[in-house]
């Protein structure tokens, strides 16, 4: 038996040594979704198969009732497909029970959603604090770690302000440095930009940009925001929860990663 071709799967729970790992970060292979609602069911992904590269700008694009959100949910394991299989950082997440999927996506992924999501009880230092307060990191470590996070997402100054004393602009870079924290492999963000005005929304795709280029994680971004699409590496567009060929990023010229304070 030839061992070389066996497909080898991390143990339950795990995530893919990131290091020199070739794998696609996201595999997607022939998901449907539906949602019920009494006796109806309504379709929403159609047999979708994609696969995602590590060390990428993703971006899913498509009208608002594509599917985009629905694809990002099963890819963050916050839900399941009714048919098909995901692997995600190598791990088939179908295989895992309901509290090996909330480990899973506790340890290696993170999220930015468009409406920031951040607890308003909490300081922009403890909402970038929580996620590894729930991974029990030491506090010395955690104290690092949440000043470098505000620090490169431009923060320092604010980080005892509460979410209501901050801009939407500067609410999102806190939950980019809540996503980051933790050095997952696998960021995904929903519509990052729509609560933003153009400009706010500008330096915040000049932020992730940056981000995902000095982190080398896999970036996943749902959006119809023309300046993220602009800035992908690689743009998927999904028409009627179908994907339409890939579209490779714009040839440009290369630009500096901006000054992150
Ligand atoms: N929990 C749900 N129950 C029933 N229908 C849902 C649910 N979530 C989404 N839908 C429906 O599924 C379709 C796809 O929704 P989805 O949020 O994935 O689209 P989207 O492309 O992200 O849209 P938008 O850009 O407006 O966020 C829509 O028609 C939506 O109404």
């Amino acid at each position: 038996m030839n061992r070389t071709n066996e497909t080898r799967q991390p143990p339950v729970g795990q995530a893919e040594p990131r290091a020199g790992s070739s794998r696609p970060a996201v595999i997607v292979h022939g998901v449907h979704k539906a949602y019920r609602s009494g006796t109806l069911d309504t379709p929403v992904l159609r047999g979708v198969d994609l696969s995602i590269e590590t060390d990428q700008l993703s971006v899913l694009s498509g009208p608002s009732g594509s599917g985009k959100t629905t694809l990002l949910n099963l890819i963050g394991c916050i839900d399941r497909p009714d048919r098909g299989d995901l692997t995600v950082l190598g791990q088939q997440v179908g295989r895992l029970n309901d509290d090996q999927l909330s480990d899973f996506r506790r340890d290696h992924i993170g999220f930015v959603f468009q409406n920031f999501n951040l607890l308003p009880v909490l300081t922009a230092y403890e909402n970038v604090e929580y996620p590894l307060l729930l991974a029990r990191v030491p506090a010395d470590e955690r104290k690092r770690r949440v000043k470098a996070a505000l620090d490169q997402v431009g923060l320092a100054a604010q980080m005892r302000h509460y979410p209501a004393q901050l801009s939407g602009g500067q609410r999102q870079r806190v939950a980019i440095a809540r996503a980051f924290v933790k050095a997952p492999a696998l960021i995904l963000a929903d519509e990052p930009t729509a609560n933003l005005d153009s400009e706010n929304g500008a330096a915040i795709v000049a932020l992730m940009r940056a981000l995902q280029r000095q982190h080398n994680v896999a970036f996943v971004i749902s959006s119809h925001d023309p300046q993220l699409k602009a800035h992908a590496d690689r743009v998927y567009p999904i028409r009627d929860g179908r994907l339409l060929p890939p579209e490779t990023a714009p040839v440009r010229a290369e630009t500096a990663a901006p000054s992150l304070v």
